[in-house]
């Protein structure tokens, strides 16, 4: 922060010194004036009504109507409600101040409630004082003296006013996002996830080769924690959000996100469900914790680490602590790494999908790695979308995990996307955008910053968002993969098996880079079409989504929205315009109905003809003017995939022997 909040754009003179005394000889003015010349110079204007402020500051205090606070003041139960505002009050201060306790001072800090800025109301307030409540502190240090604001639940238009006053590289755009900045890291660090391995999770959790998760003992878990609560407690203020995953009522779960950046303060108001002011008046006591000190880095002579960044997952103690990384999206997919161990645990299957419903009641799902069109594909104006990114399927059926979602903005267009372009809006935080210095137009196909501009925004902004964000169970399993090889169909069906090896191998080739010259695509297989959020081994979750599309006769499809004519460099990405289509045909179920035959090597079952799409693009050797180069690179993918599977198949992928074989026997045959 280069500001010291005199620098936004407030201009003021001097003030004190000698041109107020008028000691430089200037005559001094009288102001003491008899009634007569008093009333002489008075203008008359009765055309505005009298001004009630007396002061600048007063005016200012006008200015602002005051509201229903985020955390409710007034007791909305009535006389007869057993818990004071003023208690409540309290056991909400207490349980913020638990969750910033230093372990090793074994009390919290001391906090009040609002903006250290604004001295006259902090003060007016709820303190909370840990002598109030706590034991008598033995060894005091400095920290224990000071202070920690906190910041709680504050709408979007306070955490703007945060954000551009204290966060540099905060600007409102054209269309009024909140264009903000990530810092150095501009993507995830799956490499810098830890996760506590203890007697539980020794045995419960997929450790080893091929898992995301990578161990940490609880005690290193406790210096991080200590790192990150230390930091937080160190500044004049930190936000706190109160929210909730999963809109499935029965199985929602409390978080508590706590930050030092409006910026993430914003983004998790935007990517969780937000609390009704009711539902925040009981909130209590939340399931999962996250401290997010991302300015701050780890300390690379802790044991375990290999970078300044960690972000720690701690099951046991229901913890996330993000330390050298400012990358929002840390905390949005560290949660779902968190819902992909306790939604099984009680039997429901978490998805790395999107997810949207047809006017019929008709559910689809599309999985597929990043960039391969779950948020693009889900946003379909003439559907109700139930989520982007992260759903659950229960006996329930599905439920979104999220209330916001988060779009990629890259090359976005206004045509080709118009509701994620409408969704860009006010409340909406732009990541690593870059804008017209004057007009704050964003320029989307800039990719100076990072490729991986992005868009969080409130479910909602979604016109035919389907609040609350639950269906019924799908009918359509959408399996995306953008091939840069260029050698899957644009669409095939799939039966159960193909569908499971496919949901277990997670494949999709992109381009790595955007430098100059043909670059190779490289093939990046990432079981269940999410192995970074995953905690349990593939084989838990494929088992789960087998029983639930045969118990409910969903029918399995494999998408590829990459390349077709040839690889990347001599083909080109496929229409969306076509895969739009082609999705139209599934959800409607006219292509159920098409004649399929079966392609080589993958086995696929291929559609000849869907309306609006042109034939000789289904079966990609008609794409391909080299026939032998189509062949050669058909075997290739064919190989990988073989090579992945084996890695995979060496455990017992399901408990029934059967269908393992089955799915074995429907990948590539070489
Ligand atoms: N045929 C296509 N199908 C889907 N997306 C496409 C297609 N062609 C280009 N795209 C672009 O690819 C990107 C897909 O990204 P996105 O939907 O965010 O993926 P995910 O949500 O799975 O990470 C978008 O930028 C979209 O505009
Ligand atoms: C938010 C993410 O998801 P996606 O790229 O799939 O939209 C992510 O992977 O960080
Ligand atoms: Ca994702
Ligand atoms: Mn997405």
């Amino acid at each position: 922060m280069a500001n010291d909040g005199k620098d936004n754009g407030e201009f003021s003179f001097v003030s004190g010194g000698e041109a107020e005394t008028g000691r430089r000889g200037l005559p001094k003015i009288h102001t003491e004036r008899t009634a007569a010349e008093t009333e002489r110079d008075i203008c008359h204007d009765d055309s505005t009504t009298p001004m009630r402020a007396r002061t600048l500051e007063h005016l200012h205090s006008l200015q602002k109507k005051r509201s229903t606070p985020t955390t409710p003041l007034t007791d909305a139960h009535g006389v007869f409600s057993p818990v004071s505002e003023a208690e409540r009050q309290k056991q909400q201060l207490k349980s913020i101040s638990a969750s910033l306790a230093s372990l090793t001072r074994e009390t919290g800090p001391k906090i009040v409630r609002g903006d250290p800025e604004k001295k006259a109301e902090a003060h007016k307030g709820t303190v909370l004082d840990h002598h109030h409540f706590g034991e008598p502190i033995l060894n005091l240090s400095d920290s224990a003296l000071k202070f920690t604001h906190i910041l709680y639940n504050l709408s979007p238009a306070e955490l703007y006013e945060q954000a551009i006053k204290f966060e540099k590289g905060s600007f409102i755009t054209a269309t009024g996002a909140l264009a903000t900045l990530s810092g150095a890291k501009t993507g995830r660090s799956p490499r810098d996830k830890r996760v506590v391995k203890d007697e539980t999770t020794e045995d419960e959790l997929w450790w080893g080769k091929g898992s995301p998760n990578i161990e940490m003992d609880e005690h290193t878990f406790l210096i991080n924690r200590e790192r990150a609560v230390d930091y937080l407690n160190s500044l004049d203020k930190v936000f706190v959000n109160d929210q909730f995953l999963n809109w499935d009522p029965e199985h929602r779960i409390k978080v508590r996100i706590v930050s030092a950046r409006a910026y993430h303060s914003l983004f998790m108001h935007n990517m969780c469900i937000r609390p009704t002011a009711e539902e925040l008046e009981d909130f209590g006591t939340p399931d999962f914790t996250i401290y997010n000190a991302g300015q701050f880095p780890c300390n690379r002579y802790t044991h375990y680490m290999t970078s300044s960044t960690s972000i720690d997952m701690n099951l046991a103690r229901k913890e996330m602590v993000i330390l050298g990384t400012q990358y929002a999206g840390e905390m949005k997919k560290g949660l779902f790494s968190l819902m992909h161990y306790l939604m099984p645990m009680r039997q429901i299957l978490s998805l790395h999908s999107g997810c949207n419903m047809g006017k019929n009641g008709d559910v689809a799902l599309f999985f597929g790695l990043s960039g391969t069109g779950k948020t693009t594909l889900s946003t379909d104006h003439n559907r109700y979308l139930i989520g982007d990114d992260e759903h659950c399927w229960s006996d329930n059926g599905v439920s979104n995990i999220e209330g916001g979602c988060y779009a990629k903005c890259i090359d976005l267009s206004r045509e080709k996307e118009p509701d994620i372009w409408n969704a860009i809006k006010f409340g909406t935080v732009l990541e690593n955008v870059v804008f017209d210095e004057h007009t704050r137009e964003v320029d989307y196909s800039e990719k100076s910053v990072t490729e991986n501009t992005r868009a969080a925004y409130p479910i909602e902004y979604i016109p035919n968002a389907k609040i609350p964000c639950v269906g019924p169970h799908p009918k359509n399993v959408i399996l995306l993969a953008c091939d840069a090889f260029g050698v899957l169909p644009p669409v095939s069906k799939l039966s159960l098996a193909q569908t499971m090896y496919h949901f277990i191998s997670g494949y999709t080739a992109l381009v790595a880079g955007t430098e100059d010259g043909v670059k190779e695509p490289s093939a990046t297989f990432s079981a269940c079409f999410g192995a970074a959020f995953i905690m349990l081994h593939p084989s838990r979750y494929a088992a789960m989504l087998a029983e639930k599309m045969k118990r409910h006769g969903a029918t399995g499809w494999l998408v590829n929205t990459g390349w077709s004519g040839g690889s990347y460099g001599s083909g080109n990405r496929i229409k969306l315009a076509y895969t739009r289509k082609i999705i139209d045909a599934i959800h409607s179920g006219a292509l159920l109905e098409a004649n399929y035959t079966k392609t080589e090597v993958f086995g696929l079952e291929i559609p000849d003809a869907i309306e609006g799409v042109p034939a000789e693009i289904l079966d990609p050797v008609n794409t391909w003017s080299n026939k032998d180069a189509h062949k050669e690179t058909l075997l290739k993918l064919g190989g990988l995939f073989k090579k992945n599977y084996e890695g995979i198949h060496a455990y017992q992928v399901q408990r029934d022997s059967k269908l393992a074989e089955e799915i074995l026997a429907a990948g590539p045959t070489l």
